[in-house]
């Protein structure tokens, strides 16, 4: 894979150890309903579904539908970089810390058409300071199936006033659908107007 140094720790940077609080070999759950990639709320998302293994991996799967073809019968590929950016997501808030994607690389080694669930592990390389190094992998049909896509990225660290400055708070962040009439979680809601930059 053509990995950038842009997405790989320097070389002598251990890989952290997992944070004692991280569910391990459990199902994740989303962590807002109404977020693309993985919210159970979301009428045309991803709908991904995740499990942690050691508390830096973790299993997702998604099955590519009809609402995800670029070509006809063939998934989009940023609908693929989405699910890929998503389970790496998933690593990151086993780490416990707010973190968001600051680079994310692709690599398309093969089509993927509608019907296929692709089983994606992704991985934390190593932290540096509030730079989290990740790699994915999605694999077709089967855990052991041909691999279709590579990602790898960089996820840095940001304070929870984040999402209160950019967006809506993280109030949804727990599996909460965010529509009971306050404008939701993190994602949610109708838009306010406030996004500026820092
Ligand atoms: C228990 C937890 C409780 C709290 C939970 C709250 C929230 C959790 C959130 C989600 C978790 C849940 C599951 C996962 C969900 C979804 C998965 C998808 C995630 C996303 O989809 S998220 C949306 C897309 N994402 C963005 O919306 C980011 C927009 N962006 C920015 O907000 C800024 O751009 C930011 C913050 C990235 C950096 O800004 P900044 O000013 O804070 O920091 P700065 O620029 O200094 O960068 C610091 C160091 O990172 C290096 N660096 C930065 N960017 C780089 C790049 N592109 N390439 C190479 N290196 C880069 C610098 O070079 C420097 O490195 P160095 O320290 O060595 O100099």
């Amino acid at each position: 894979m053509n990995r950038s140094h842009l997405t790989v720790p320097p070389a002598g940077t251990p890989v952290p150890e997992p944070h004692p609080d991280a569910p391990l070999g459990e199902p994740l759950g989303p962590h807002y309903s109404r977020c693309f990639g993985c919210g159970p709320g979301h009428p045309t998302g991803l709908h991904l579904e995740a499990v942690s293994e050691d508390g830096l991996g973790v299993s997702a799967k998604f099955t590519v539908g009809d609402l995800h073809q670029g070509a006809p019968g063939l998934a989009h590929g940023g609908v693929l970089a989405t699910a890929m950016d998503e389970a790496l997501g998933m690593v990151v808030w086993l780490l416990r810390k707010p973190y968001v994607t600051g680079r994310l690389e692709t690599d398309y080694l093969l089509p993927v058409p509608v019907g296929t669930t692709l089983f994606i592990r992704t991985r934390c390389t190593g932290v540096v300071g509030r730079k989290a190094y990740l790699e994915a992998e999605a694999r077709m049909d089967a855990l052991d199936g041909p691999v279709a896509v590579r990602a790898a990225a960089l996820f840095v660290e940001v304070p929870v006033a984040h999402f209160e400055r950019h967006g809506d708070g993280v109030g949804g962040m727990d599996g909460t659908d965010g529509t009971d009439g306050t404008g939701g979680g993190a994602h949610g809601g109708a838009d306010t107007g406030r996004r500026v930059n820092p």
